[in-house]
């Protein structure tokens, strides 16, 4: 028996050890050869600091308080990782290496920081108000001293309190049979079954009890109700875990209850509720207390007087003085602690806070009953060590499913120093000393299924009160699109949305996914969701970061964090990006389950994954999520966005090498799916690839895409088309800054009124025009190409062929993205039935007239033109969205460039020079005048000019951009030139 333990003991240590050199390490080469400045610079130095009080704290310790030297221009400290409980070294700042003491941060502030001074008696410090210090980070051995401790404590544990418990956790001793169940009045009604049972059976257990809590059901609920349970039994209970706020929110959620809890160590929480009962606030209340401040303020003084003399013999009375008066200190604050620690029912600690160094050395060996360690999953087994050597009885809670201690050392965690004390104690007792909680009240049904099947083996279910909640019910969020949908797939496959490759990084970014993720919240926010509730997720640091640029400025409340940073916190939404986007198929990090379940598991009511499924599927476990949000969510193809995040990230036509340029060309000059009248026929052909395209085809019959801009622009559209319609005009042109999209609407738009369409001109002039078929005139201009019948026979194989033939000469990305595409437009195809099944509703008077012109029309126009312009008109679209500002001013005869310096009307769509812009100049001065009174009586604004909000960029900026565009573009195909060489070598 004592063989086994020593054998456990000694291969912990290994691994500590092991873990102790992989920081120090990592903190050297981190450290090493580097000026203070650059220390400071990384936020683990801070120079210049002067003196501004010292004073006497617990325990007699000298507490310092530090500011930036006030003849600076700074009073404030540069942004630094200093934290309480950090080490760091008092330096004079003249000199390079005198350190003068060591001491622990007690206090930061925004302008000053405060040690508590670790002084040996004989050598008492006294800082100079008129010196400079530096302080720096020291490497923390307490925690790693305290582990071993605890571990040699363990080694040769004689006849304590948790001998037997020992036998159960470290050796082949059984448990013992549990007690009988009390009937018990529990403290929480409305504890669930799963719940009560866990209770019941965690105080019947004699040794051992574990309650596995999955996300969100109710884990410290549950703790909660035990703790109060073994206190109304007369237990004295130490309740711990690994991280101090996890500690502070057992004591948040106990301290609204009748019972004595004590917090030790430093609170991380500022709450009232959690600082009330902190040690210090608690010995501030009692009976002692002026006593004690009596002392301190004796001592204090006595310091004063040591520094204003000279006198050597004198000073020496002094420090005598002080000695005594600290001697003092320390037994009436010993007395009036041990009193305090004796009455509270309820103490808590972090693990490592639990430590006999500490002010629980001044309890009797046997004070505890019994220890519980939430979170304890997250813990290091030998910290857990350090209360269970307290008690005859332990109960852990937390969820090995979710992410184990974060351990620096790979090969320490290869061998074990991961699992966790519960974790291990589950393969190694079974069920019989486990309970699992079983509701959730956290997420949607759909979110939680997906977890559920893949890590709890099916055993969650949702409470009603969440299991259908979404979005769109919180108060002040309309019901779009976004906020109908638990589940929401944005899949960047085949966009070629590449991860960065940084050499020498470890981490990774996506710029095409930070994009995406910020079009996805502006979705959200617009309709209505806070940001506050929405959680931004990557699993990789540089991605974070790219995140936050992006992102914060623009929503400062939004929460922007790693996965690791998010377990044990919920959001109402979390949209996550996966950032591994490459050929080769790696997905690194994501590789780890347990962090894909914690961070699909914040959200209460949406997920949004963005990630290249291609990629990811390489993972089998991403494979199947990826699977799961098909068949049970929204897909999306980032295909749908590129409109909206190019130029940044799409690649231009001109940057293309023309093997891709042939590809892009194939892959979009496939025809509409079966325009108007040939309903349901416009299925690909292709197979589509493996299992996701198959499921997110199926699951596009759930889509129901109402994006209100769309709908706008397209009444907008097809307003103009009416008005066209009863004008009597010939032909209609349409403005070339449309995008992609709207031309798209266009087209649609024209082929259900049976119009005629074309687009004309050459590169950035090009644009769409419509005309009546029955017109004599037949878009007769210039060098417009009219219906092109040259066009129409060159390639009348790809046209009635279909899919098959195209799909020879395309290669496996371009089925891809044309599989993408026929997915938009059967889409925009159902979108557009539905428009006119509510026009018709709306609009019966309109639908006559247009009835009326459709017969005049004649609606037999080559069904081959159609598919070609379309396809044509497709591919046009695509590169006009590459170089989207690119136009000439829309005012007739002029030709000047409006690429930086045009401006959009709003009224007439479309972009004019700076000399044309004005409303009144190229004829929309009705249409501005009535916009203005409109707008005036609607939001009481007057805006300058012509009564519009004028959204576009400044004309500097807008060259500035234009000039960082230019930019970028050339940089990346200069980049991919260099890679194309790489690779061939
Ligand atoms: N029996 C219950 N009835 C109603 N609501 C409950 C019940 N139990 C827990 N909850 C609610 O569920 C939420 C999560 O509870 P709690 O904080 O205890 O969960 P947890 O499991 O500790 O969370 P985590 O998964 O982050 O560890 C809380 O809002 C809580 O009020
Ligand atoms: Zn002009
Ligand atoms: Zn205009």
């Amino acid at each position: 028996m004592a063989a086994l333990v020593e054998e456990f003991v000694s291969r912990q240590m290994e691994l500590l050890k092991e873990e102790r050199e992989a920081e120090i390490s990592e903190a050297r080469a981190w450290q090493e050869g580097i000026s203070l400045k650059e220390l400071q610079r990384r936020g683990v130095c801070l120079l210049k600091l002067e003196l501004h009080c010292q004073k006497t704290g617990l325990y007699g310790h000298l507490l310092v308080t530090l500011q930036p030297q006030k003849r600076g221009l700074d009073t404030e400290l540069p942004s630094n990782s200093f934290g309480p409980g950090d080490i760091v070294g008092l330096y004079e700042a003249a000199g390079q290496n005198n350190q003068i003491c060591t001491g622990i941060v007690t206090r930061i502030a925004s302008n000053s920081i405060t040690i508590a001074v670790d002084e040996p008696q004989s050598n008492l410090v006294s800082l100079d108000q008129e010196n400079l210090y530096r302080l720096l980070k020291l490497a923390n051995d307490v925690t790693y001293n305290r582990l071993k401790r605890a571990l040699n404590t363990l080694n040769h544990y004689g006849s304590g309190p948790a001998s037997d418990l020992i036998d159960v956790l470290l050796c082949s001793s059984e448990p013992s049979d549990a007690s009988d169940t009390k009937l018990l009045k529990f403290y929480n009604e409305s504890l669930d079954a799963s719940q009560k049972e866990a209770v019941c059976f965690s105080l019947a257990q004699k040794e051992l009890a574990i309650i596995h809590g999955p996300p969100g059901t109710g884990k410290t609920t549950t703790v909660v109700e035990i703790i109060l349970q073994a206190v109304e039994q007369g237990l004295k209970v130490l309740c711990c875990a690994p991280s101090n706020i996890a500690v502070d929110n057992l004591v948040e959620r106990l301290s609204d209850h009748k019972v004595r809890i004590l917090r030790l160590g430093r609170p991380a929480r500022l709450l009232e509720s959690v600082q009330h009962h902190s040690l210090d606030a608690v010995l501030s209340r009692g009976d002692n207390a002026q006593i004690v401040a009596d002392i301190r303020k004796d001592i204090d003084q006595a310091f004063m007087k040591t520094r204003k003399t000279q006198d050597k013999g004198e000073r020496k009375h002094f420090f005598n003085e002080i000695k005594i008066l600290r001697k003092e200190l320390k037994e009436r604050e010993e007395m009036a602690m041990s009193e305090t620690l004796q009455k509270a029912h309820v103490i808590l600690a972090t693990n490592t806070g639990a430590s006999s160094d500490g002010p629980l050395k001044l309890l009797p060996e046997n004070h505890f009953d019994l220890v519980v360690i939430d979170e304890c999953a997250q813990a290091l087994e030998a910290s857990c060590w350090i209360p269970l050597l307290k008690v005859r009885k332990c109960i852990l809670a937390g969820d090995h499913k979710q992410l184990p201690p974060t351990i620096i050392s790979h090969k320490a965690a290869a061998q074990g120093l991961s699992l966790s004390l519960m974790e291990r104690l589950i393969q190694k007792c079974g069920d019989r000393v486990v309970k699992m909680l079983t509701v959730q009240y956290r997420m949607h049904q759909a979110i939680m299924q997906w977890a559920s099947t893949e890590m709890y083996d099916g055993r969650l279910s949702a409470h009603c009160s969440v299991a259908q909640h979404l979005l769109k019910d919180l108060p002040g969020v309309a019901p779009t699109e976004e906020t109908s949908i638990p589940l929401l797939l944005i899949d960047t496959d085949g966009c070629d949305l590449f991860e960065l490759e940084v050499e020498e990084e470890q981490s990774r970014g996506n710029p095409g996914e930070v994009q995406l993720t910020g079009l996805h919240i502006d979705a959200l926010i617009e309709a209505g969701v806070k940001a506050k509730d929405v959680a931004v997720i990557a699993p990789y640091n540089l991605q974070v970061d790219m995140l936050r640029k992006h992102l914060y400025q623009k929503y400062p409340d939004l929460e922007i964090k790693s996965v690791d940073g998010f377990q044990g916190r919920e959001k109402e939404a979390v949209v996550l990006s996966f950032v591994r986007s490459n050929r080769k198929g790696e997905v690194g990090f994501l590789a780890e389950d347990r962090r894909i379940n914690v961070a699909i598991t914040r959200a209460r009511r949406h997920v949004a994954v963005i990630c290249d499924s291609r990629t990811v599927s390489n993972h089998n476990f991403l494979k199947r999520l990826v699977e799961y949000m098909s068949t049970h969510g929204e897909v999306r193809t980032a295909f749908e966005y590129l409109d909206d995040i190019v130029p940044g990230n799409y690649t231009p036509k001109s940057s293309l090498s023309p093997r891709d340029q042939e590809k892009r060309l194939k892959c979009s000059i496939d025809p509409l799916p079966k325009t108007l009248g040939e309903k349901r026929k416009g299925r690909p052909t292709q197979k589509p690839r493996e299992g996701l395209t198959e499921c997110s085809l199926e699951s596009r019959g759930k889509v129901t895409t109402s994006e209100t801009k769309e709908n706008e622009n397209s009444l907008k559209h097809k307003a103009r088309i009416l008005e066209f319609l009863d004008s009597g005009e010939v032909q209609l042109d349409f403005p070339s800054s449309l995008n992609a999209h709207d031309r798209m609407l266009i087209h649609q738009l024209a082929e259900e009124y049976g119009l005629q369409h074309v687009s004309t001109g050459e590169g950035s002039a090009r644009h769409i025009s419509i005309c009546r078929r029955d017109s004599p005139a037949e878009l007769s201009l210039g060098d417009t190409v009219v219906c092109q019948p040259e066009l129409i026979q060159a390639c009348p194989k790809e046209v009635d062929a279909g899919g098959e033939e195209r799909e020879r000469g395309a290669g496996p990305g371009a089925t891809d993205l044309k599989t993408l595409h026929m997915q938009r437009m059967e889409r925009e195809r159902e979108k557009k039935e539905e428009r006119v099944k509510q026009s018709q509703e709306a609009n019966v008077n309109l639908q006559e007239i247009i009835g009326k012109k459709e017969k005049n029309v004649g609606g037999k126009a080559s069904s081959k033109s159609k598919k070609e312009i379309a396809a044509e008109e497709d591919f046009d679209a695509m590169i006009s969205a590459a170089i989207k500002a690119d136009n000439t001013c829309g005012f007739s005869k002029c030709k000047a460039s409006v690429t930086t310096l045009g401006q959009l009307c709003q009224h007439c769509n479309r972009r004019y020079c700076l000399s044309h812009h004005i409303p009144e100049v190229h004829g929309c001065g009705e249409k501005a005048k009535a916009n203005a009174r409109q707008r005036i009586s609607k939001e009481g604004i007057l805006y300058p000019g012509s009564g519009m909000k004028d959204k576009s960029l400044d004309p500097t900026k807008r060259a500035h951009l234009q000039r960082r565009l230019d930019q970028k573009l050339s940089e990346l195909s200069k980049q991919r030139k260099s890679k194309r060489k790489d690779r061939e070598k």
